[in-house]
């Protein structure tokens, strides 16, 4: 049987009161099933030309050529769209990385291998996106400078 929610949860969030979540019968186990796949985050971060764009286009290729439904949110392209009214001070780089990990929970919670790319250079920025999905669903991958020093 499909899992439905018991009771209507109402919360205060932000600017607005009395806010109700709602639950759909199809949620994210029924999707997992679907696509036959888990849904995740793996955050790759790293400083710019540390190869975080390479790499994860890289891997989503190899896992979708395997058969796994995988997106790419890279940083630059966001810039150009969701995120283009932010820019590069500190305050501004933590409302993009919220904003992304946001938007990456949602993915994994479609089915989805979600791969974020983006330099998110405060540990307490990945840290808030990490809290927002269970441990096993979030993997940090950092890319070294020792490997981007040399070129
Ligand atoms: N200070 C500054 N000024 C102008 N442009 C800059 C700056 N820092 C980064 N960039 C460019 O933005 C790309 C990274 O954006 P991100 O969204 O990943 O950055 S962050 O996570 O919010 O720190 C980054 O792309 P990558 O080089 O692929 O990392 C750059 O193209
Ligand atoms: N492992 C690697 N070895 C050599 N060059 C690389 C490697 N990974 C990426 N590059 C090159 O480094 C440059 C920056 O890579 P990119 O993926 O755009 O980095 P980022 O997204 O972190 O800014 C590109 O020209 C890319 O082809």
């Amino acid at each position: 049987p499909l899992s439905v929610r018991e009771k209507p949860v109402m919360s205060n969030i932000g600017k607005s009161t009395n806010i109700l979540w709602h639950d759909c019968p199809i949620g994210q186990t029924e999707r997992q099933k679907l696509l036959g796949q888990k849904g995740c985050v793996i955050w790759i971060t790293g400083l710019s030309g540390s190869g975080k764009s390479t790499v994860a286009c890289a891997l989503s290729r190899e896992l979708h050529y395997r058969g796994h439904h995988t997106y790419v949110l890279d940083g630059d392209n966001l810039r150009h769209g969701l995120n283009r009214d932010l820019s590069f001070k500190a305050e501004d780089r933590t409302e993009n990385i919220r904003r992304v990990g946001e938007v990456a929970k949602l993915f994994a919670d479609a089915g989805t291998i979600c791969i974020a790319s983006l330099i998110s250079p405060y540990r307490r920025d990945r840290d808030a996106c990490r809290a927002l999905l269970p441990d096993s669903r979030f993997i940090e991958v950092c890319l070294s400078y020792y490997s981007l020093k040399p070129r």
